[in-house]
Parts: C-alpha cells; structure tokens; sequence
C-alpha cells in the first residue's frame, strides 16, 4: 500500500460521498468530502490541492468536467477520477479528453476504487516530472450522440477504452465477429480524436479485387496500366491529417501486406506510376473478424504488420456475450426504422424482446438490426409479438452454427456489393476443410484426403490452387 495522502471526494449523493470517504479512510487516507463542484473550487482556491480528487460528473451548478478543465488548467499534474452512471462514449470520452486519470462507471467495487486510488497515487508520484499540459484538448465539444449503444459492462469498458485511445494517435486493431459494430467503434474513436475535424477515409479491404486495391490505396498516375486516364487519389493521401479504417485487414494480399509496411513505417510513398514522393500524416484503425495472431503463425499475415497495426487492440463482443444490451439496441434500430419508413411507431412486446434475447444473433448486431427494419415494415399491429418476428429468426434458429455464420457473412458481402462470391466462398470451404483435415492428420495429405474422403491428388490439386490464390495471381478456376 502506498503512504497516506489527501484525498478530496467530490459528489453531491450523499450516500455515495460517505462510502467512498469511508473506504478511502480506511485505507489510510485523509480524507475530505464535498458536496458540489464550486465548494471543492472555493476550497482550493485557498488551500493546497489535494494529491487525488474524485468527482462526480453530473451534480448541480458546476459539473464534475468543467471542475476537471479548471483543475487541469491550474494543477495539471493532479490526478482526477471521474465517476459516473453514464457510460456513453462521449462522457467518457469528455473526461479523458479533460485530462481523467481514469473514469470509475457507478455503481463501482469499493475494493476497485480504493485500488485504483492507490495507483493514481502511486502514478502521480513516479510521474511528476512528465508534463501533462492539456492545453487544446480541454476546448473541444463532445456534442456527437452517442451512436454506439450499449450499458453491458462490457460495453462500459469498450467506451472507456475508446475515450482514452482517441487522444493518442497510435494504431488501432478492432476485432469482433462480423457485425458487431466494429465499423462504427472506428468512427467513436476517430471521432473523439484530435483529428476529428479531418477526414474518416474507409476502405474495405475484401470487397476490392487484389488487382486494384494497390492503386485504392495509394492512387495512380495517369497511364500507370491499361484503364488509367486520369491521375486518382488514393485512400492514404484523401485521409491525410485524419483516419485510414482499412477493414477485413486479414484479407488483404500478400504483396500489398509488405508495400502497406514500408509505407507505415516511412511515412511516404508513390502512386502507383508516380515519381512524386507523398508523404502523408494518417492514423490508421483497421479491423478483422479473423484470427490474426493465428494466421500470422501460419504465415499468411505478416507479423511485422500485425505489430505495426496492432498497437492498442479493441475487442468487441458478440452481441450473444450481452444479451442485455438486445432490448435497448432493438427499441433503438424499430423506433429509427418507424421515421425512416413514415410509419407510426412500434414497439415490442415482452415475449417478442425475449425471444430477441434468446436468439443467438451469428450476424450480430446487423442480424438484429435487419430484422428490426423488417419487422417495422411487415408487423400488421404496433405492439410486436413473437409470431411478428417470423421466419426470420425461425430460419436462422434451424440452421447449424457454421451454416449461420456462412449465412451471415454471404449477407454482409452480398449487401456491401461484393460480387463473384461463389467461387470466393467455395474455396474459403475447401480450405478450411483441408487445414483441418491436415490438423487432425498430423499435416499427412494421404490421410487427410482419406479422412475427407478425396483422392490425394485432388487434395494436392487443391492446396496448390488455394495456395496461388492466396499469392494472388489471378486465377479464377475452380477447386
Ligand atoms: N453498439 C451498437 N449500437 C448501435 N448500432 C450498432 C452497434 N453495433 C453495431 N451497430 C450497427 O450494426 C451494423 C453493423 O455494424 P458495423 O458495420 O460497424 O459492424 P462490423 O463489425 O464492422 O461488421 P463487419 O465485420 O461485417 O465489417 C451497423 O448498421 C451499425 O450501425
């Protein structure tokens, strides 16, 4: 435990103030409680500051962030422990930007905030020399709504994970099954940047064929191939001072994996047929549904690239690990539906938001959100009952896992335009099949084609075109 410190709580719930004062004595502290914002204010105008304040963020007159700007602004180097009951992005994105030690959601442990006290402490004195200016950052509006949804705790600590990433311009790796929201965790994040005010460029990295995606990326000259009249702006120069989102990162080829490299690492590169080096400031977001880590051992996915990506990880749960979110994230998506259909509102019943909860939402998110727009358009009553919910989820419940997620990703790339599926999609099959066939046979083809019930040749034959594919030299053969 460290040294006894002077600690100042700020809340104007009582019952709040006396728990935690009392948890903080008990750990040793001096402790001194107030009941708003301006008293706390009036008393550091004449005393010394405390080594570590709490503060509530909504209490009447001055709020907890507008008492954290002019801490920060008199006393930067004193740490600040915002609580609140509202988790949202933006409140605690507000009070990272303003310089929090850390956002403490309410209801809290008293175990974890008499443990994170500690560390504040033990923080502020190993740091007292870094400076910790917030000059600019202290200005700026947190005025977007909140877009992403969600009150499970594990959404809470997604929230608090943004707010405090969005202020460090490192690279970001989002994961999460698709659907999930990893898109729209990449605009929160960009969006409570430094950089909001400069572009949010996305590039779906799957949906582009190979060929092109280099010339996406980084433009082209005119004349650069066959096709290219005139010069193009590639994503990295179009999202200069702002964001890059390159999503399904795991697909990307494995030429272009390399170029991407160099480019991050040099800050600068040509268009493809270009002369002129271009030099860009981007902070990159990318995101991936697949197991990079494992496909890295495999070697499909550059390692150096994953570390280079991979420098904060943001993970988002399947919306099945936070069933209590479905309800709120169901009114939300039937409500939006209703005004933007023109329809009178509906709403749903009790049995209806159960069985949401039940279902086991393979698509995630967008599978609810689907279905919401659905039901909103064929539900004959405003009051939505099980029977209202349909096929939809009755069909989806039939399906096997493996059939429900193929179902699900079929869907996302049909609606993101993608085309030639079926051949994608066959050899994704095979090669899934194939690896773990191999697996489970030790890496022997003889077994594993007889395990599968091929010939061995047709195994080869097959690994070899999976395997040029993946070297991304066209082929559209089949398997
Ligand atoms: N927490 C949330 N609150 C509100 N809407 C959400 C939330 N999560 C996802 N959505 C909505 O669900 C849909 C899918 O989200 P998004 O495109 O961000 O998912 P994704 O994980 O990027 O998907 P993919 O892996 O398929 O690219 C979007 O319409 C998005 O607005």
């Amino acid at each position: 435990m460290s040294e006894a410190a002077r600690i100042w709580v700020v809340d104007d719930d009582h019952g709040v103030r006396f728990v935690l004062a009392t948890a903080l004595r008990e750990a040793g502290h001096e402790v001194r409680a107030f009941n708003s914002a301006d008293e706390a204010l009036m008393e550091i105008a004449s005393n010394t500051p405390p080594a570590l304040l709490f503060t509530d963020v909504r209490m009447p007159g001055e709020g907890g962030l507008a008492l954290l700007e002019k801490l920060k602004a008199a006393h930067p180097r004193l740490p600040v422990v915002v609580m609140s009951a509202y988790t949202d992005v933006a409140s605690t994105a507000g009070a990272f930007r303003g310089g929090a030690f850390e956002y403490l959601s309410k209801p809290f442990d008293l175990d974890e905030a008499v443990a994170l006290a500690e560390r504040a402490l033990d923080e502020a004195r190993g740091i007292a020399e870094i400076n910790t200016s917030t000059e600019d950052v202290l200005t700026k509006q947190s005025d977007i709504p909140p877009a992403l949804i969600g009150q499970t705790p594990a959404m809470r600590a997604l929230f608090r994970s943004i707010g405090r990433v969005a202020q460090a311009p490192l690279n970001v790796l989002i994961t999460g099954e698709t659907g999930t929201g990893k898109e729209l965790v990449a605009r929160a994040v960009h969006a409570e940047s430094p950089r909001t005010h400069k572009p949010f460029v996305a590039l779906n990295t799957a949906a582009i064929p190979a060929e092109l995606l280099e010339s996406e990326l980084f433009g082209h000259e005119a004349g650069a191939f066959t096709g290219a009249n005139k010069r193009h702006i590639g994503r990295f120069e179009q999202a200069d001072g702002g964001t890059l989102f390159l999503d399904e990162i795991g697909d990307m080829p494995a030429a272009l994996q390399t170029r991407l490299l160099r480019v991050l690492a040099e800050g600068e590169f040509f268009r493809v047929g270009g002369r002129e080096l271009i030099r860009v400031d981007v902070r990159i977001i990318s995101a991936t549904h697949q197991p990079l880590e494992k496909r890295a051992d495999e070697g499909v996915f550059r390692v150096d690239l994953l570390h280079r990506l991979n420098v904060v990880h943001l993970a988002v749960p399947p919306l099945r690990e936070r069933r209590e979110d479905i309800p709120l994230l169901a009114e939300d998506f039937i409500a939006r539906a209703a005004r933007k259909l023109g329809i009178t509102p509906k709403t749903f019943g009790k049995a209806a938001l159960q069985k949401l909860q039940q279902h086991d939402w393979p698509g995630n998110v967008r599978e609810l959100e689907n279905l919401c727009w659905r039901v909103a358009a064929m539900a004959p009553g405003e009051r939505i009952g099980i029977a209202d919910l349909g096929d939809g989820l009755r069909s989806r419940d039939a399906g096997t896992g493996w059939e429900q997620s193929l179902a699900a990703w079929v869907t996302q790339r049909l609606e993101a335009g993608e085309t030639g599926l079926h051949a994608k999609t066959r050899e994704r099959f095979d090669r899934v099949l194939l690896e773990a066939a191999l697996a489970v046979s030790d890496g022997h083809r003889g077994r594993a084609a007889d395990r599968l019930g091929l010939g061995r040749n047709t195994v080869t034959r097959k690994l070899g075109a999976s395997r040029r594919r993946r070297s991304h030299k066209k082929n559209d053969a089949g398997l």
